[in-house]
């Protein structure tokens, strides 16, 4: 039996295990997922996997075809001596493929050097694009193997060794995370998540994204740190962060209450002198966890920020504390990786935000025809990762007669290769969480953090799932993009299952 990869140790490849990922995947796997969904969806996670847009280290592979142990390789260098000699399979090897060249990266570009120093070809790592420099050139896929010799033996050879590491790196990540300890636990198979994934424990603000005027940002002022004496936020009637919470209307005891109401209801005025509805259950067994009214109603949460002048053990603080439970990653037996929690939830628990990049919406949308494949009709992969940040934006994406937002406005937050545990929940039509909007300032309609929080006790180890259509009118949901072919087969087995996820 031949290694894996007759010309590199695993080792060597330790810099670049993401590709020994993509090649180990490729030719073994008949992907779970993909044999559910149309032939035409873009591609998978972890089983048909996308390049990333900087890979860890330079590639440099070279090739000497004299004769298979003289195949040699490294994957450092940017750049190495062009090989010499002629492929022993030419016309017969099946295209794209490079033989006899060196291919190193430089500046985000595989670039395959061939012995005639005229001809380069530069592959585009972010896209898979090839393009021939000069014409008359074999097109350059670094993920083919030189050789017919080499593709036999590295499909029949064991990738054991190769596996194992691919799973520690992504261990050694979990374990940088912070907060309790998310694992990673596979029965089903011997893949891992993509290494093209990157943790991370706050959104990234990418070009053309601007958080409101820090000016805008006001803490709550008469609220005490002592939280004694009805003077905790949780008592919110001097709570300014409130604002714009929802009313309590089991207290409009007053008939000027009420006329106040109506008026709100009218929008002709604000709602700043009536009493809010505090999000969490202040005291007692579910203490800091979601209320049944914000549970059901999804009104927007406001939690106090860095200027209130409440302290940090205030009662109006919970998903800024960050995640304070166990997180599994684990293989599903036909829906790719899910996520479950090692530990009883109880309803209303918070149980970790959705992160990733935000984006503006124009950028959403040319990512989700970058990815669409030739031909494709349904771009619902990549919106699988997409959520947009539309809750203050008017109805049918209309601007809102009072933030001004319209769809366009809005930001997405995307979170395919780059997020936290969360962006491993699965669908669910009849799901055990859901996601709801969470905001520190309470002015800025267009940032504001998505969380998960329990919709029902769940026991340890059961699977966490969302509704992936849960958008009531104005909500959050997964982005869904006009024109897009929308029907994917759902399987989360539940009794009401609608038959698809979206459409
Ligand atoms: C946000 S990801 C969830 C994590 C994903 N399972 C993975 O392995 O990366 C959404 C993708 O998971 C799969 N998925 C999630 N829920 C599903 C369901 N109920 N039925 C079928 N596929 C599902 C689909 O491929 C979908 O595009």
């Amino acid at each position: 039996m031949y290694p894996p990869f007759s010309w590199h140790s695993v080792n060597e490849l330790r810099d670049c295990l993401y590709y020994v990922q993509k090649y180990i995947l490729k030719p073994r796997c008949a992907s779970p997922i993909a044999s559910n969904e149309p032939s035409r969806k873009r591609k998978q996670r972890e089983d048909d996997l996308s390049k990333p847009s900087s890979p860890a280290a330079p590639i440099s592979l070279h090739y000497n075809s004299r004769s298979s142990s003289e195949l040699s390789a490294t994957s450092t260098g940017s750049s190495s001596t062009p090989a010499t000699g002629t492929s022993r399979l030419g016309k017969e090897s099946r295209e794209p493929s490079v033989y006899n060249v060196v291919l190193s990266k430089r500046e985000g570009y595989i670039t395959a050097k061939p012995v005639r120093r005229s001809n380069y070809l530069v592959t585009n790592c972010a896209d898979n694009v090839v393009q021939s420099v000069d014409a008359g050139v074999v097109r350059a896929d670094v993920f083919s193997l030189p050789t017919q010799d080499m593709k036999d033996r590295a499909t029949t050879s064991c990738t054991t060794q190769a596996e194992k590491q691919i799973q520690a790196e992504f261990l050694a990540r979990l374990r940088k995370l912070s907060g309790p300890k998310t694992t990673l636990v596979n029965t089903i198979d011997n893949t891992t998540p993509a290494l093209d994934f990157t943790f991370i424990e706050n959104s990234v603000h990418t070009e053309g994204v601007k958080a409101a005027d820090p000016g805008t940002l006001i803490g709550c002022q008469q609220c005490r740190a002592d939280m004694g004496q009805n003077i905790g936020c949780e008592y919110t009637r001097k709570c300014e962060c409130l604002e714009f919470a929802a009313v309590d209307t089991a207290r409009l005891n007053t008939q000027e209450l009420v006329t106040r109401y109506k008026r709100f209801l009218a929008k002709k005025c604000g709602s700043e002198d009536l009493p809010k509805r505090f999000p969490y259950h202040s005291s007692g067994h579910r203490a800091h966890c979601l209320v049944s009214f914000y549970l059901e109603a999804r009104h927007p949460i406001y939690e106090c920020n860095d200027l209130c002048r409440c302290g940090p053990r205030c009662k109006n603080r919970v998903v800024q504390k960050g995640r304070r439970v166990g997180l599994e990653i684990f293989k599903t037996k036909n829906r790719g990786w899910g996520l479950r929690c090692v530990e009883p939830l109880k309803e209303g628990q918070f149980i970790d935000t959705y992160r990733g990049e935000i984006i503006t919406c124009a950028e959403a949308d040319r990512r989700e025809e970058a990815n669409r494949p030739e031909e494709a009709i349904s771009n619902i992969s990549k919106a699988s990762y997409m959520f947009a940040l539309d809750k203050h934006v008017g109805v049918d994406g209309q601007p809102d007669p009072d933030t001004g937002l319209s769809i366009s406005d809005c930001y997405v937050v995307d979170g395919e290769k780059m997020s936290g545990p969360t962006r491993f929940i699965n669908h669910s039509c009849e799901p055990n969480c859901r996601q709801y909007t969470v905001s520190y300032n309470k002015y800025d309609f267009r940032i504001y953090e998505l969380a998960f929080f329990a919709y029902r006790d769940i026991p340890a180890f059961e699977e966490l799932t969302f509704d992936y259509q849960d958008h009531d009118g104005d909500d959050a949901g997964m982005r869904q993009k006009e024109g897009a072919s929308t029907k994917v087969e759902c399987l989360c087995g539940a009794s009401k299952c609608r038959g698809t996820m979206w459409g």
